[in-house]
């Protein structure tokens, strides 16, 4: 996929269904990108008062099913427990040429294909989405068009940047790495900053040095172009404090083995929400 697939070429009617943490997300990111409001409709029983305020816009809100016709694309952001209640209900704006965008963790393509038709697409954003800096991935199934993967890469990039794949069996482990991923991250800063008061600290020094050590360090790895291990090592004087704390972190059974473990746990989850 190139980055030539702008918002502007989408000439057909967006669906959102489920305008939460990602669905909100990704629906400010379709509107900053220039994405006419007039072209999107949310479904969504409990809207916050930030998506009601986009009606102003233009923006269609739990439009009449009946009245409103297909659309060319219905996104699906509910929580993947609610999917068949939600999908259902989507059954009405769905036509053979319709694209399903479904985001939802572990759900198949084929059970969103079961429940609402339309050629799908399954992808895996993650939350650094809301701030354009989200890196989803997706696959399609074999009757999604090349025009309907261009537009849902248009959708999809407007939140970072996208990777597709052809194998739908790497997204349960695609999900417990950068969908999960950043939870892991903002547990690093936690776990930071506790050691910090526990090492003798005041709370508010020791949660401001950890939130902009782990912010600062993401951010040296967006602009580096150097690995990820190549800049540890940049900060690992031999016999210094690093490698005292490193020789702690690196010991085993140690981060490595407690990340394969989280990992397994999370991929694990994500084929049972399949279930
Ligand atoms: N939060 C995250 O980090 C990520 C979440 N996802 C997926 O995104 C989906 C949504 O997750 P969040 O945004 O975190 O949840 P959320 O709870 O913030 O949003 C879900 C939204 O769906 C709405 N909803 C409930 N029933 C509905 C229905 N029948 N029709 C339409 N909307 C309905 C809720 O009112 C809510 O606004 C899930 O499937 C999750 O697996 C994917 C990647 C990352
Ligand atoms: O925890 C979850 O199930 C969702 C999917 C990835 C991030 N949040």
């Amino acid at each position: 996929m190139t980055n030539n697939n702008t918002l502007q070429n989408i000439t057909g009617a967006i669906l959102l269904a489920g305008a939460g943490k990602m669905g909100g997300a990704m629906l400010t990111g379709w509107l900053a990108g220039g994405l006419d409001p007039h072209r999107v409709a949310v479904i969504d029983p409990h809207l916050s008062p930030e998506i009601s305020a986009l009606a102003a816009k233009g923006v269609a809100l739990n439009p009449d099913a009946t009245a409103a016709g297909t659309v060319e694309t219905v996104v699906v952001a509910v929580k993947p427990q609610l999917f068949r209640e939600a999908g259902a209900k989507l059954k009405p704006f769905v036509s053979d040429k319709t694209s399903v965008v479904s985001i939802m963790a572990g759900t198949t393509i084929a059970s969103v294909a079961e429940v609402c038709g339309g050629a799908v697409v399954r992808a895996m954003p993650n939350t650094p989405a809301a701030i354009g800096r989200g890196i989803t991935v997706a696959v399609a199934a074999t009757n999604v068009s090349a025009q309907q993967r261009s537009v849902a890469d248009a959708l999809l990039r407007t939140t970072g940047s996208v990777e597709w794949v052809e194998d739908e069996g790497l997204m349960d482990a695609v999900t417990a790495v950068s969908g999960s991923g950043p939870a892991y991250v903002f547990l690093l800063a936690e776990e930071l900053a506790r050691a910090g008061v526990e090492a003798g600290l005041p709370e508010a020094l020791a949660t401001r040095l950890a939130r902009e050590t782990v912010a600062g360090s993401g951010e040296l790895l967006h602009q580096s172009e150097l690995a990820s291990s190549t800049l540890r090592q940049n900060v690992t004087s031999p016999g210094g404090t690093t490698a005292a704390a490193l020789g702690v972190l690196m010991s085993e059974p140690g981060l490595r083995d407690l990340m394969i473990r989280a990992i397994a746990a999370a991929t694990k989850r994500s084929k049972e929400l399949a279930k």
